[in-house]
């Protein structure tokens, strides 16, 4: 009998006392579990190549997890962060080279927000620091509140590109999505293919043209009470049915 796929989760490096911890928020090892039906394992932020490599050969897929974070901007020769600005540099130390990897393997993919931030800079795009200070951007912040469900809640519009992967996936060409950013896509690498905008042309989705997986990313957060949103649902299905598929031919790579 197949086995669930296994779905490597990275990291962030964060203080909790006085020491380091590799973290992962709860809902997106929920949303590996539940919504794409795979067995979550946390990758720790080490920053080691030949870590990163033998990863790679005991996990069906990766899900590229949100933080409070910023992607450092040298890594996509962007101006130096205003004082004060929150990085992890081993967390882009790992995922950065994680990514390149993955799509070279034929590994699965999906990044949501920091994810879909670091993807496109892994491939050789640039963000906006502050997208709510670019001319006709809106602010794609959260509402400054404490109430997760508004923090969460649908917070403008998604236009979905009629031929992708996200149409193909719902039939859906307009929804209402949630915003928890204030970096954002400025310029998308060259193998990049945009599925979704806000109504101000901010690209919030897009997937990996001619990855040999499945490699699909997303600015908003899904994982949010996936179960709640058919949009969500759809996402993890897509990316689950692709992991399920490595995890076969891992397995019949491996009894033979
Ligand atoms: N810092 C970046 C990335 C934003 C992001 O991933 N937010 C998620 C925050 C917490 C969570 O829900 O996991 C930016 O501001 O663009």
């Amino acid at each position: 009998m197949l086995q669930k796929p296994v779905i490597g989760i990275p990291c962030d490096v964060k203080m909790i006392g006085h020491f380091p911890f590799h973290a992962v928020g709860d809902k997106y090892v929920a949303a590996a579990a539940g919504g794409a039906g795979g067995v979550p394992i946390l990758i720790p932020s080490l920053g080691d190549e030949d870590q990163i490599r033998a990863l790679l050969q005991l996990v069906d897929g990766l899900l590229l997890p949100g933080s409070p974070s910023n992607v450092e901007p040298a890594h996509y020769q962007g101006e130096p962060s205003r004082a004060g600005t929150l990085h992890d540099p081993a967390r882009d130390a790992t995922t950065l080279p994680l990514i390149r990897l993955a799509l070279e393997e034929g590994v699965p993919l999906l990044g949501i927000c920091r994810g879909f931030q670091e993807i496109n800079v892994a491939l050789g795009g640039e963000l906006y620091q502050h997208v709510q200070e670019e001319d006709g951007k809106m602010d794609h912040r959260e509402p400054n509140t404490d109430d997760l469900e508004q923090m969460y809640g649908p917070a403008h519009e998604l236009a979905i590109t009629p031929d992708g992967w996200l149409h193909g996936w719902t039939g859906k060409t307009q929804v209402r999505i949630n915003s928890i950013h204030q970096q954002g896509i400025k310029r998308l690498a060259e193998s990049l293919v945009a599925e979704g905008y806000a109504s101000d042309g901010l690209i919030e989705a897009y997937r990996v043209e001619g990855a040999r997986a499945f490699a699909f990313a997303v600015q908003w957060h899904p994982e949010w009470k996936y179960w709640e949103n058919t949009l969500s649902q759809a996402i993890f299905k897509a990316f689950g049915d692709a992991c399920r598929e490595r995890r076969m031919r891992r397995e019949s790579s491996l009894t033979r």
